[in-house]
Order: structure tokens, then C-alpha cells, then sequence
């Protein structure tokens, strides 16, 4: 449908993303991904004809979709850029009316089938209660509603979308995306769309390319793209991790509050009390978990000190050892209530060490703030 052939973009004959070859068929979403300034929207405004190629070509189907007279383009392409417009006094219906355009007379009326596009266009976006609403008068996202309703109406094969989600509440952003991904399933569209939020984009996304130094650094199905070296690389990121199997960030572990936690979790117990540990800056250490445990997962991303085992083995003796010097090392032990079975029930066996021997046990009860003034009380 959509295709870059060793297409270099840019401005004044200046090269700011080259070599850009990349496909986007009818049902898919394209994800464009990279750092402010790398040259995302540059890329976009080629795309959508706004810019000519310094190199190479851009086809729709097989035609040169520069050399597409734009009354030919508008009715096959529609493009939603970031800027906030103004419009000036105008409705919701009257914006996505202005998508009419290409298929209007001479003087703009519009037929009843015309009026008919523009209310299922509302619908779509689930913006018919804004038809009525003048335009200056709504909120961000519902501007954005607007914005697509009138790409919508435009009838188009391909949407081209630039940072759609920039203005946009966490409901917002959530809802924007499902209603993307539902237009390119339901309306069969090609979307091509640049995004910040890289962990919306890893959910919605059929392919993502990842830009970075004039360059798409990496291409393909978001899935097999975005793990943790290539994130970390693109956003040139020091303190936290992308984690791929959960395709989100977690802050590494870094010693800063001098104090040492030993960490007893598993199935997910840990998850939150690591987070607030290693966003407070004690040094964690935890029990052995099993290389398939999502508190494996989570704490592996955060680069804290784990005794791995594998998968569906129980606890060897070995690593109980192990986790016992750990133990030792520490100031203070955290129980997450962890899921005991025949696998781990060397676990439990540490922390009665650790209360045999004295040392400060703090029992989890779900609650951060009772865990904060806890850890406060034993550990001064
Ligand atoms: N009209 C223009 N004329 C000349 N240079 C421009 C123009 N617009 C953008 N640039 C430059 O091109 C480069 C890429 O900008 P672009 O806006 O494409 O980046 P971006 O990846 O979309 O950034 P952001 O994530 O911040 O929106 C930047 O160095 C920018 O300064």
C-alpha cells in the first residue's frame, strides 16, 4: 500500500533521516519511534507530501505519491499533524466537514450523503456530542477527536497521524490508541503514526522503526524490535531499563540510601515492594527466584542482586546457601506473603533463619506507606 524506497528526508538539501525503507499495508499500524528531534515528524511531512525527497521515492499502490496531483491524494490520504489550529469560530461538524472537500462542489455544499460521512466520522471517534461544540471551546482530546473525524471524512486508504497522543490524559492516550488500532482493523486502514509513549506504541503497533542518528536503527514487529539493549540504546538511557517481556520501564537499583534489603518474593508478591525500594535507593537483594516468576522479571530489570533458579526446579541447596549469605549481609528482611509450594519452600525456610538469628523482619501487608514507616522504625 504505503512504501519508502531509499528515501532520505530533509530540509535545504540537509539529510536528516536517510535510507528510509519501510511498508505499511492496508489493516496496519507503523509506529515511529525515536528521541525529540531525530527527525520523525521530518519523515511524516515526506510521507504526506509536504516535503519532497532529498533521495529515493515514496509510493501509494504503485504510483509516485509525489507526482500525485493533490485533489487525486486528498481522497486517498489524510494526515492529522500536531500543531493546535485555530480555526476560528467553528464547530465540530463544521472541522470534519472540511474533510468533505475533496469530494464537494465548486462551492463547498454538502449532499446528504456528504452529511451522513461526517456523523458516522463523529461516531467513530464517539464524538457526536461535540458536533455542536465550537471547536476552541473543547478540551485537548476532544479536539483531537475532532482532528480525526476529519481525516476520517476525507474517506481515506491511509492515515497519517503526528504525535496524536502528545496532548492527551492517560485515558486519553488509551482510548486514542484502541480507536486507532480499530480503524486500521475495522476500516482497513494503512496508519502510519509517529508516538512518544513507547510502551503504547509496543501495544498497538503491527511494525515500529526505530530512528536514531539519521538513521531507521531498527525495523520490524514492535515485539521482536524493542528489547531492553535496543530501548535503552535509542533513548540513550542510564537509570532505568526497558523490560521486553512486560514492555515497560523499571528504574535500576542503585545503592544511593545506604542501606541493604533482602527481598523474600515470588508470583508477583515482590513487584510493587521493589519498585518503592529501589525508588527510595536501598540496595535489594532477593530470595532465590525461579527464571519464570514475574518477580524474576521485574527485578532482573532492575539490575537487582538475584539467586536464579530454573524454571519448575525446586530451591537447590546450593542456592539456599547462597541467599542465606545474602541474608546475612542485610539490614533488613521484607516478607511479600510469597506463594509457598514444594518449589520454594526453602524460601520460607530463610526467613526463619533470619528471625532465628535476629535480624529485622518486616511482614508485607500490601501497604507501601505501613511498609515505608516500618522499614523507617527498623532501620534507624
Ligand atoms: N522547517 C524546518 N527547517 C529546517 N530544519 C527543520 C525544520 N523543521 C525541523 N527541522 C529540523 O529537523 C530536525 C528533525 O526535526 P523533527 O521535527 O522532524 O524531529 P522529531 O523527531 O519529530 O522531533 P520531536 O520528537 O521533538 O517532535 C531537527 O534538527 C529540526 O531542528
Amino acid at each position: 500500500m504505503l512504501k519508502t524506497e531509499n528515501l532520505a528526508v530533509g530540509y535545504h538539501k540537509r539529510v536528516v533521516v536517510n535510507n528510509v525503507n519501510l511498508e505499511v499495508k492496508e489493516g496496519e499500524i507503523l509506529a515511529i519511534i525515536g528521541p525529540n528531534g531525530v527527525g520523525k515528524s521530518t519523515l511524516l511531512k515526506c510521507i504526506a507530501t509536504y516535503l519532497e525527497p532529498i533521495k529515493g521515492v515514496v509510493y501509494l499502490n504503485s504510483n509516485i505519491i509525489h507526482r500525485l496531483k493533490p485533489s487525486q491524494l486528498a481522497k486517498k490520504m489524510a494526515v492529522v499533524l500536531t500543531e493546535r489550529v485555530n480555526p476560528g469560530n467553528l464547530t465540530g461538524f463544521d472541522i470534519i466537514a472540511i474533510g468533505r472537500h475533496p469530494y464537494t462542489d465548486l462551492f463547498g455544499r454538502l449532499s446528504e450523503k456528504d452529511k451522513e460521512i461526517i456523523i458516522n466520522s463523529a461516531k467513530a471517534v464517539n464524538a457526536l456530542h461535540l458536533l455542536e461544540k465550537n471547536f476552541l471551546e473543547m478540551s485537548d482530546g476532544e479536539r483531537q477527536k475532532i482532528m480525526i473525524a476529519r481525516a476520517l471524512a476525507q474517506e481515506p486508504k491511509v492515515l497519517i497521524l503526528d504525535e496524536p497522543t502528545s496532548f492527551l490524559d492517560a485515558r486519553h492516550k488509551i482510548e486514542l490508541t484502541l480507536l486507532l488500532r480499530k480503524l486500521a482493523i475495522e476500516n482497513n486502514l494503512a496508519i502510519v503514526v509517529t508516538i512518544h509513549d513507547i510502551e503504547l506504541a509496543l501495544r498497538i503497533a503491527d511494525k515500529i522503526a526505530l530512528i536514531k542518528d539519521g538513521k531507521i536503527i531498527a525495523y520490524g514487529h514492535p515485539e521482536d524490535v524493542m528489547d531492553k539493549e535496543t530501548v535503552n540504546n535509542l533513548y540513550n538511557i542510564k537509570n532505568a531499563n526497558f523490560c521486553k517481556e512486560i514492555g515497560y520501564f523499571e528504574l535500576k537499583n542503585e545503592n544511593t540510601a545506604d542501606k541493604k534489603v533482602f527481598v523474600v518474593c515470588g508470583g508477583g508478591s515482590g513487584a510493587n515492594v521493589l519498585r518503592y525500594l529501589v525508588k527510595s535507593g536501598y540496595k535489594i537483594y532477593c530470595g532465590v527466584l525461579h527464571e519464570n516468576d514475574i518477580d524474576y522479571i521485574v527485578a532482573k530489570t532492575m539490575e537487582v542482586e538475584i539467586i536464579k533458579e530454573k524454571a519448575y526446579q525446586p530451591i537447590s541447596e546450593e542456592n539456599y546457601i547462597k541467599a542465606l549469605n545474602y541474608l546475612k549481609m542485610c539490614d533488613v528482611v521484607i516478607d511479600t506473603n510469597f506463594p509457598i509450594g514444594e518449589m520454594n519452600k526453602l524460601n520460607l525456610k530463610l526467613i526463619e533463619e533470619a528471625k532465628k538469628s535476629n535480624k529485622k523482619v518486616i511482614k508485607f501487608n500490601g501497604s507501601i506507606k505501613d511498609l515505608k514507616n516500618q522499614l523507617l522504625s527498623k532501620l534507624i
